[in-house]
């Protein structure tokens, strides 16, 4: 993992540049904020554009942590039961525009018509119900490791996080591929079109508020008529990776494809990192480079617990045109 810390002169640049434009943009998921945005992101400290730079190059490891910015704690009040009581205006707006900014350095964020009703900006927190689920919003289950959106041809190149609080310390996994032990023989399996990966529960519309997504035709089809897809593809030296293997089948009888997809579930499992994000800290994750999860935590629901605001990058938004809701949106369904 690569880590910046912020010093005192960045960080006043940092507060100076949130001070100018925290009034200017009331919304960020709008086609001109994102805009203005990316463009103001240039007055951020060189060392982070430097840093997030190399990060999008594949100059690092794959996971870049940049700490020191502080949180004013009182300001954002109790962290929400669920993502849909996210207040507007947010009371992160200063964090999200600072997440949309290094975003911005790293690609261009999008979201997804039928995840979180299709907002730019997610919340992560766990919520009371979602338990055991396989969700970003469980907490007494084991989120296991999995590609984002992996099930998406046209999932995030890049997953951003800021960290409003983590009171218990609650652990992301991470498991980075360049360094994963495999036999050639097991690459060349995964290498192959032989995997299906279903959409994972977030993005189903028992999940969302009725009406609110624009269409589910695509998930629908990607669950009951999967493609079959490679895991590893690219360098089969220095692979990357697509795969979430709560959600993935093989064909019937193809006992090999089984087989890779065991050994590549034990070769992650034994080569698992612990990342505790710390409020004020954003977290860049490489979405081909490495894998994600969560290790088990006891949510309060007390307003105290555990909050991340999340956004998808993708390096090249032209890729989703068809896709999205209408060609000036960032949102694909
Ligand atoms: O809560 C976390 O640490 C990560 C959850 C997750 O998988 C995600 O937000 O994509
Ligand atoms: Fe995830």
């Amino acid at each position: 993992m690569d880590t910046l810390e912020i010093d005192a002169t960045e960080l006043q640049a940092i507060t100076q540049l949130l001070d100018k434009l925290e009034g200017t943009f009331e919304r960020l998921d709008t086609e001109e904020a994102l805009h203005q945005v990316a463009v103001h992101a240039h007055e951020l400290p060189s060392r982070l554009r430097l840093a997030l730079n190399a990060f999008r190059l594949e100059r690092m490891s794959g996971v870049l942590r940049i700490r020191g910015y502080q949180v004013d704690d009182d300001r954002l009040g109790p962290t929400p039961g669920h993502w849909r009581e996210s207040r507007n205006p947010s009371p992160a707006h200063r964090e999200e525009l600072l997440l949309v900014m290094l975003s911005s350095l790293v690609g261009d964020p999008f979201g997804w018509a039928t995840q979180q009703d299709g907002r730019l900006i997610h919340d992560i927190i766990p919520i009371q119900g979602h338990e055991q689920e396989q969700m970003g919003t469980s907490s007494e289950a084991l989120l296991t490791w999995h590609t984002e959106d992996a099930f998406h041809l046209l999932r995030g190149d890049f997953l951003a996080f800021s960290c409003l609080r983590n009171p218990y310390a609650a652990v992301t996994t991470i498991g980075f591929v360049d360094t994963l032990k495999l036999t050639d023989r097991t690459r060349s399996v995964l290498a192959q079109p032989r995997f299906n990966i279903l959409p994972d529960n977030s993005h189903k519309a028992k999940n969302n508020s009725p009406g609110t997504a624009e269409s589910f035709a695509y998930v629908e089809e990607m669950l009951n008529n999967p493609a079959p897809v490679a895991v590893l593809f690219g360098d089969l030296d220095k692979p990357y990776i697509r795969a979430d293997p709560y959600f993935m089948t093989v064909q019937d009888g193809d006992d090999e494809a089984r087989a890779a997809l065991a050994e590549l579930a034990d070769a992650v499992e034994d080569d698992m990192h612990d990342l505790r994000l710390e409020a004020g800290e954003f977290c860049f994750l490489d979405n081909f480079r490495v894998v994600h999860g969560r290790k088990p935590f006891k949510a309060r629901f007390d307003g105290t617990d555990r909050w991340l605001k999340r956004v998808n990058v993708t390096s090249d938004l032209r890729k989703s045109r068809g896709a999205r809701t209408s060609a000036g949106s960032r949102s694909i369904h």
